[in-house]
């Protein structure tokens, strides 16, 4: 269980992770979204107590990280897949992890086979590896204290076709185990297939976070005027709660029949009145992130 409570990182006046709060239950896969510097990473890094937060708290299995008591028994984390000695080999890493979390070296090989690196592998280097086989070790060495609670940030990088399949397969059934998993990927479409809840950021802030189903089948309606600061009158005006995109068009939350009405009531020609969910996740990333950057022109 991951629990992150009104979390909040400042650097100087910049404010890149802006009162946070969300949980991750056993069981789930949260997918974690937002574009460039909306504050994904920041936000992981604080949940694993690398980065201090200027304000809020974030607990893993009901402590702050830094209290658990021999943390990789408790949370796996794979923030920095190059972040591994260069000169030990794959083994040699994970048996001095195994070392210092006192965990049988029994588990080395058993992670080793978990994420499909083979005895060659194991014995090179780690400075030899491609970025796809130092996700695999990421991922070994987040495996190995056998935790309930999984943190990655964008594990999928580097990965073929082949080891997206895979990892989506391991981390469902983590996750169908009773494991908590939280994932950041700019890959929408293995996030769609994987996770069952989603947590979208924009400019630090959380802009929409739900059952990925529920977010999917609930977004609203996407309409177009010819005169988009008429239409923006016309949805203030009939109260309806709306989100700019990028285009001048908007994504109201409320059926097409009431947005039609409304334009139809205000003479306001539409040139596109539908379902705003169409496009799957990947228009609910642009319209609910672009919305992030310009809800306030709508307000
Ligand atoms: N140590 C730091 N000092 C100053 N600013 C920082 C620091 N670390 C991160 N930032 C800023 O915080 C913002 C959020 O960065 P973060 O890496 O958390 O975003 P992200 O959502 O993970 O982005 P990406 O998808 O590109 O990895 C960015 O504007 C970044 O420049």
């Amino acid at each position: 269980m991951i629990m992150v409570e009104h979390l909040t990182k400042r650097y100087g006046p910049h404010t890149v992770v802006d009162n946070i709060s969300f949980h991750c239950e056993p069981g789930t896969v949260t997918g974690f979204l937002g574009p460039n510097g909306a504050g994904k990473s920041t936000t992981m890094r604080m949940i694993c107590g690398l980065t201090p937060p200027t304000d809020g708290s974030a607990t893993v299995a009901g402590r702050p990280y830094r209290q658990l008591p021999n943390p990789g028994r408790e949370i796996g984390v794979l923030l920095d897949a190059s972040a591994q000695h260069s000169g030990r080999t794959g083994r040699e890493t994970l048996t001095l992890a195994a070392t210092t979390m006192g965990v049988d070296r029994s588990r080395v090989a058993e992670v080793l086979d978990l994420v499909g690196l083979n005895a060659v592998a194991a014995r090179r280097r780690v400075g030899a590896y491609s970025l796809g086989m130092r996700q695999r070790l990421g991922l070994a060495l987040a495996l190995l204290g056998d935790p309930r609670v999984l943190i990655l940030d964008e594990p999928a990088n580097g990965l073929d076709p082949e080891g997206i399949y895979w990892m989506r397969g391991l981390l469902r059934d983590f996750a169908d185990r009773g494991g908590t998993v939280l994932l950041s990927s700019h890959l929408l479409r293995e996030v769609e297939a994987v996770a069952d809840r989603l947590l979208v950021v924009g400019g630090g802030r959380i802009v929409a976070q739900g059952g990925r189903d529920e977010l999917l089948a609930d977004t609203g309606t996407l309409v177009r005027a010819r005169d988009s600061l008429a239409l923006r009158l016309t949805l203030q005006r009939a109260a309806l709660d709306a989100t700019a995109d990028t285009n001048g068009g908007f994504v109201v939350h409320a059926d097409p029949g009431v947005v039609g009405q409304a334009a139809a009531d205000a003479g306001v020609v539409l040139t596109e009145l539908r379902p705003a969910a169409g496009g799957g996740l990947e228009q609910l990333f642009l319209t609910l992130t672009a919305g992030a950057t310009t809800k306030e022109a709508v307000k």
